[in-house]
């Protein structure tokens, strides 16, 4: 079932949490809301889920509007960072919980409640912990009987709010894997809230990227990343080197330097920020004269599969930050101070005034 939510806003005394948000969410599909930390992403899963009520605008599940309608009558399934499990029951009778408390006339039988905790066990692969209590469960075993127990009531939506913030690292990762594999099986509309860009681009079908109660930019995963709609996507999903100046007919001016940036013809005269990862850096050992960044190599480290290296600017003292494939960095051979010259092979430019 699609989710809809229009012009949403929400105040919080006077600290605006979400600013006439306005967003759809695809049947079927997993959709991650990220953000920085305070961004409005827990209201607007609270306001869907009915736990929130919001200052303007509508809510729409399957195209019903949802404002009129209590949390218990939205079938919405929620999980929570923090396990809500009951300590005092065990794993099946969590699972089993949403389906016994509904009234009588629409309560399964024992019997068909049995299978669904049964099914749903098998689903999240713990069938043979029915019977242990939530405290002698792993972290990432307690969220899968979580995600099983919001699932039992068999939800039009699933929404899970960090479902994986205080896992260590490991597990976290192995969890997000799980999660979309899960997804692939169920495919219930699902929105899941998280701060870790790595985490919603590998995991989700969609990424809405939020900062300060707004929406910056809603695509898929590899659209968002090669393609940031604002200066505020494009920091926030992976590191970047800023090289302010001014671009005319693809070149940029930056400090004393000159850098070729095909295809970019500047905006007329004003500031400029060109945008770079440290990936699309290529470097090569100076020649009086050329175009580029002039730099010095002030550290690296090269252990693993990519080397880091921090460059400083001969022109300006900023720093700047390359990665490339060890194997090449072996090959260039480069030394501590030597000077070099940095190329971009890719930019992102925005007026200096957007950033
Ligand atoms: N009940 C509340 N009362 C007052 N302020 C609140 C309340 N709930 C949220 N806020 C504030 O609204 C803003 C948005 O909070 P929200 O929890 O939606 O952010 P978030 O993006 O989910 O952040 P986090 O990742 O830290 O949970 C924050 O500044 C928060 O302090």
């Amino acid at each position: 079932m699609s989710i809809e939510v229009r012009s949403i806003s929400k105040q919080f005394g006077n600290h605006t949490a979400l600013d006439n948000v306005s967003l759809t969410f695809p049947d079927g599909k997993l959709t991650a809301l990220l953000g920085p930390s305070g961004c409005g992403k827990t209201t607007l899963l609270r306001i869907i889920a009915g736990l929130e009520h919001p200052d303007s605008g509508d809510v729409y599940l399957g195209g019903e509007n949802a404002l009129a309608h209590h949390v218990r009558d939205r079938q919405v399934g929620f999980v929570f960072q923090h396990y809500a499990l009951f300590r005092h029951m065990s794993v099946f009778e969590n699972i089993a919980f949403g389906l016994r408390v509904r009234p009588r006339k629409e309560r399964l039988s024992n019997e068909a409640i049995r299978k669904r905790v049964i099914r749903l066990l098998e689903l999240v692969q713990l069938d043979w912990l029915a019977d242990r209590r939530p405290t002698a469960l792993s972290g990432g075993q307690r969220q899968r009987i979580a995600l099983a127990r919001a699932l039992a009531i068999e939800p039009r939506v699933l929404l899970l709010d960090e479902p994986f913030g205080a896992l260590d690292a490991t597990v976290r990762k192995e969890l997000r894997q799980w999660l979309r594999r899960l997804h692939e099986e169920i495919r219930v509309t699902s929105l899941f809230v998280t701060h870790d860009q790595d985490e919603a681009l590998e995991v989700a079908d969609e990424v809405v990227i939020m900062n300060r109660g707004s929406v910056h930019q809603t695509g898929a995963p590899a659209e968002v990343y090669a393609r940031p709609a604002t200066p505020f996507v494009y920091g926030f999903l992976g590191n970047v080197n800023l090289f302010r100046g001014r671009v005319q007919d693809g070149v940029l001016q930056t400090g004393s330097c000159r850098v070729g940036v095909p295809g970019h013809l500047g905006n007329g005269g004003s500031d400029d920020i060109a945008y770079v990862r440290p990936q699309d850096i290529q470097l090569e050992r100076y020649t009086p004269g050329t175009d580029g960044i002039v730099v010095e190599l002030e550290r690296s480290h090269a252990i693993g599969p990519v080397a880091q290296l921090v460059l400083r600017r001969r022109d300006t003292q900023e720093t700047i930050e390359v990665v490339m494939a060890t194997e090449r960095f072996g090959e260039l051979q480069l030394k501590a101070r030597e000077t070099l010259v940095a190329r971009p092979t890719r930019v992102h430019i925005f007026p200096a005034g957007q950033a």
